[in-house]
């Protein structure tokens, strides 16, 4: 029985290639070019990607042979599920494998925020020597709101109460139970948090959940964080308002569009903005390739001869 054919579109830890590659026909390209991906997609088995892909309908109409698409990563929104689902191809993802990595990122472009640390380092590298102009705030005593109270919301609000913030959560599908942490509407954590930061996914139902009249509920003196998704923000009323002065700053690790190319956000002052780093830990990489090469090798089962090499 010859081989499964794997196609891998985005890049993964050599240590999941190596499994996938004992079992399988392991063909790589990047996932952007669209048609060197539909090309290869004619005889494929499997398809892994990240979220440099998008699995939208016109890319599964052209693999008519697909058993599963693997996400090694969260984030389904890249991934067209409901076409999937029409056509009998399993989705798989693993979520989890990346909770911590982006809580500490999150904990880091807070810090950053409060603390003016990229404009500051910035500034000296330029030669200059601007003391005053960077004093920032103390984050214990003040309020961060949470918006999504999954697990890498959950992971934050551990970690920032360690920092003796006031800890805020809006979540209308989530138990917010845990003690310190006080379930509030969406509004009231705008209105009254030093720091809001997000932690849900892009869905129809949360694209541009923060728009103009969100942003204007926040203090003119509140940094708004974004490691979830671009989408989720509008992004052309966070410019307008950033510029206005409020919120006080922005700190992204994510963007409607990847890369964001001349977005107007990456050339103000007071935004910081990471090139979706989130996840990109080895530990978390190693976790979510593991985990998704699992997962895809279980769905082409019926496909290997002998067994796999167990993962
Ligand atoms: N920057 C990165 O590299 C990176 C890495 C992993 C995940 N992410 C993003 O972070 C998101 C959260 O990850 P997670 O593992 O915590 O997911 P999760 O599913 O555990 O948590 C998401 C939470 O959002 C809540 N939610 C849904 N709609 C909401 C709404 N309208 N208002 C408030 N809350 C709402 C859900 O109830 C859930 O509790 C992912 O969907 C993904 O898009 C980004
Ligand atoms: O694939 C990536 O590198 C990022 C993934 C991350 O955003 C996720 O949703 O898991």
């Amino acid at each position: 029985m010859p081989s499964p054919i794997v196609i891998v579109s985005d890049a993964l830890p050599g240590e999941t290639l190596a499994v996938l590659k004992s079992a399988c026909d392991v063909r790589h390209l990047d996932g952007r070019d669209r048609k060197a991906l539909f090309a290869a997609l004619t005889d494929a088995d499997a398809l892994i990607v990240r979220s440099g892909t998008r699995v939208d309908a016109e890319v599964l109409d052209r693999a008519p042979r697909l058993r599963v698409v693997g996400r090694a990563g969260v984030g389904l929104d890249n991934v067209d599920t409901i076409t999937a689902a029409a056509r009998g191809i399993a989705v798989v993802n693993a979520p989890g494998s990346n909770t911590v990595s982006v809580a500490e990122l999150t904990v880091g472009l807070i810090v950053a925020s409060a603390r003016h640390i990229t404009a500051a380092a910035r500034s000296l590298e330029d030669g200059q020597w601007r003391r005053s102009e960077f004093a920032g705030v103390e984050l214990a005593g003040r309020t961060l709101g949470i918006v999504g109270y999954g697990r890498v919301g959950r992971q934050v609000a551990r970690r920032m109460a360690a920092f003796d913030m006031r800890v805020l959560a809006h979540d209308p599908y989530a138990d917010i139970a845990d003690a310190d942490v006080h379930a509030t509407g969406l509004d009231e954590l705008l209105a009254t948090s030093d720091v809001v930061t997000l932690h849900l996914p892009r869905t129809p139902g949360t694209a541009g959940l923060i728009g103009a009249r969100e942003l204007s509920l926040m203090k003119s003196t509140a940094y708004l964080v974004n490691t979830a998704r671009g989408g989720i923000v509008d992004e052309s009323a966070l410019t307008r308002a950033l510029r206005e002065g409020r919120p006080a700053g922005a700190a992204l690790d994510v963007f409607a569009t990847e890369p964001p190319g001349s977005s107007p956000l990456l050339a103000l002052p007071n935004v910081v903005a990471l090139p979706h780093l989130g996840a990109s830990t080895h530990d978390a990489q190693l976790r979510a390739g593991r985990e998704v090469a699992g997962k895809v090798l279980a769905e082409l089962a019926p496909l290997l001869s002998p067994s796999p090499t167990a993962v």
